[in-house]
């Protein structure tokens, strides 16, 4: 498919995504909070319940609030701390070192105004990184492929000397995260009505990239629905995998299309994480579980980091409805796709230049 053809694909997508949504309701569309200390019971109803709460908020909004979720507050203050550093301290030589064009799958640097979704220029700067073997506590399966199942992570990682512990910290964040991750995934399977290790078997080396964001303060700050919004963070779109972990400072920006086709803002709440259905876990449930559209505009004149962990299943694997969501009446929506193939191919549409993070 050529660049153009994806392009043309990708905006398609999404505006029949957004005329998709009903404009006839009038139900409030405030996020729920899910407690999942219950999650972690060896009592399978108390792992029940809670997978509930995320079958509704699934179902619904595609977004919630998670809280009680056993990642220590420590390693996420830390990541974020890294963060700042990062975009903060860290000279322009030094970061043009990491330039994610010298990576064929996005990781490194990605200078701000880099990337476009839907046509507008964004604003936002960021720091990209996948799985690497010891970021996985238990060890994985040794298997782990890249998107086009190469095994090269195509990771780049700033000098010690120059900003020491960023990876350690990293990596102990991103290894809570997959810990987590794997826990959600279990949910999600009770959440179907499915076998808890449903998901177990695709997630032995899950590709899941990672992600620091820095979003600047804004030059001329717009309140949300202002007729036109020019300082877009991420424009609107839809995650491509499974579903998202978000940590954000406490600087609000993240918003959400909500069923009346507004904007609705989804501030940071502290403690918790905001995670949001993708793509994948859209095709699997075939349209029951909602991959909904969401944007970053950062409308205050404070600084906005955030850290999304976009967790996925192994890159080899195949995304296929699941039979319990098909009947003979809801036939699939979506053919399978291969998971690597397929991220490859929304990915590449998002540079400004429309050339793609494959282009060297
Ligand atoms: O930074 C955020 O708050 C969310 C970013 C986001 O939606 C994304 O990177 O996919
Ligand atoms: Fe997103």
């Amino acid at each position: 498919m050529s660049v153009e053809e994806a392009r043309s694909e990708q905006t398609t997508y999404l505006k029949l995504r957004c005329e998709s949504i009903p404009t006839n309701s009038e139900e409030a569309f405030n996020i729920p909070t899910i407690d999942i200390s219950r999650s972690f019971s060896g009592h399978l109803p108390d792992r029940q319940a809670v997978a509930e709460e995320i079958h509704s908020a699934s179902a619904s909004f595609g977004f919630f609030y998670l809280a009680s979720h056993g990642v220590s507050p420590t390693s996420c203050s830390k990541v974020l701390e890294q963060a700042e550093k990062f975009f903060k301290t860290l000279p322009l030589d030094k970061k043009e070192l990491l330039h994610l064009r010298q990576s064929k799958f996005g990781s490194g640097w990605e200078p701000p105004q880099y990337t476009s979704f839907y046509g507008d220029v964004e604003t936002k700067e960021a720091f990209n990184f996948t799985f690497e073997e010891d970021f996985d506590k238990t060890g994985g399966d040794g298997k782990w492929v890249n998107l086009d199942g190469s095994p090269d992570n195509g990771n780049m990682w700033p000098a010690e000397e120059d900003l020491p512990g960023f990876r350690g910290i990293i990596k102990d964040y991103y290894s809570e995260l997959l810990e987590l991750s794997r826990h959600l995934f279990r949910l999600f399977a009770l959440s179907l009505s499915l076998p808890e290790d449903q998901f177990d078997s695709v997630t032995t080396h899950p590709g899941t990239m990672a992600r620091m964001v820095y979003y600047p303060a804004a030059k001329n700050p717009k309140p949300l629905h202002a007729s036109k919004d020019e300082e877009i963070g991420v424009g609107a779109h839809t995650d491509f995998e499974c579903f998202t972990i978000l940590l954000s400072s406490s600087c609000p920006g993240l918003e959400i299309l909500n069923p009346h086709g507004r904007w609705v803002s989804v501030p940071p709440l502290a403690g918790t994480f905001v995670v949001n259905i993708g793509d994948f876990m859209m095709r699997w449930t075939n349209g029951l579980y909602k991959s909904t559209i969401h944007r970053v505009v950062n409308r205050s004149q404070e600084e906005r980091y955030s850290v999304p962990f976009f967790t996925s299943i192994n890159y080899d694997a195949i995304v296929e409805t699941l039979p319990c969501c098909v009947s003979a009446e809801n036939p699939t929506k979506y053919p399978p796709v291969r998971a690597g193939i397929y991220i490859l191919e929304r990915q590449n549409v998002t540079t400004k230049d429309g050339k793609g993070y494959m282009e060297k």
